[in-house]
């Protein structure tokens, strides 16, 4: 995600220099904007902006749905475009009527699937390359994102079902905003600018 928005970044007039030169560094002044930016993990993103240690956050939309966010969601920045799916091996019945277990990294997401579905399934939480679950023995199946279908293909996996579909998303800690309105609508205005630039571009090629 860092790679897709650092350009945007830069196309909205911001100076990306130090981030691009980061190293091990996790936090960067930008040298002329009166900007501070933090690299933190995706699901710390909503914790940094609900504890107001950041006033604005950059995010998949998995984790907010996830982790059912409350933060004031100002843009889409279209890119980090990917989607949920069920997926398992051919071996797989979705069908057959007994306990499942499921493998994911995303559990509230997976639990609210199956709740509408009328089905009780047990979730085990993994913290990435989920595909092994159903490969090992460890699940029946998964609930995990995907972007071109490369990781489900090359690890033999097929798609039994389409979920939500995810993006990234700019979210404001509504605090933040009412502090500094001028500075962050600001900001925003200019990513959105640079996320038009963008689109139309994709278009045009
Ligand atoms: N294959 C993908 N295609 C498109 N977007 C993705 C894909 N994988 C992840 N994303 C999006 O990018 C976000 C961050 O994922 P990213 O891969 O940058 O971090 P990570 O692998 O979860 O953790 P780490 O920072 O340890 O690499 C996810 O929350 C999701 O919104
Ligand atoms: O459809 P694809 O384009 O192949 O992308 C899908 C993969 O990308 C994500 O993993 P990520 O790279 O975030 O690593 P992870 O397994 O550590 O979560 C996701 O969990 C899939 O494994």
């Amino acid at each position: 995600m860092e790679k897709q928005v650092v350009p945007l970044l830069e196309e909205a007039g911001i100076n990306c220099d130090q981030i691009r030169n980061k190293k091990r560094r996790l936090i960067f002044d930008s040298t002329t904007q009166p900007y501070e930016f933090i690299l933190a993990k995706g699901p710390d993103v909503t914790t940094f902006l609900e504890r107001g240690a950041a006033d604005i956050g950059i995010v998949g939309s998995d984790i907010l749905t996830e982790h059912q966010s409350t933060q004031y969601e100002l843009l889409d920045l279209d890119i980090g475009k990917c989607q949920f799916v069920l997926a398992s091996t051919e071996a797989f019945d979705p069908d057959e009527p007994r306990r499942k277990i499921i493998g994911t990294k995303y559990p509230n997401i997976t639990k609210r699937y199956f709740d509408k579905l009328g089905q009780d399934v047990e979730i085990i939480k993994i913290e990435g390359s989920v595909e092994l679950a159903p490969l090992t023995g460890l699940a029946d199946a998964i609930v995990d994102i995907t972007e071109t279908g490369t990781t489900i293909r090359e690890n033999n996996l097929k798609i039994y079902d389409y979920l939500d579909k995810v993006s990234t998303r700019l979210v404001v800690n509504r605090m933040s905003l009412k502090q500094h309105p001028s500075e962050i609508y600001n900001f925003v205005d200019n990513l959105s600018a640079a996320i038009q630039m963008n689109n139309d571009r994709e278009i045009a090629q």
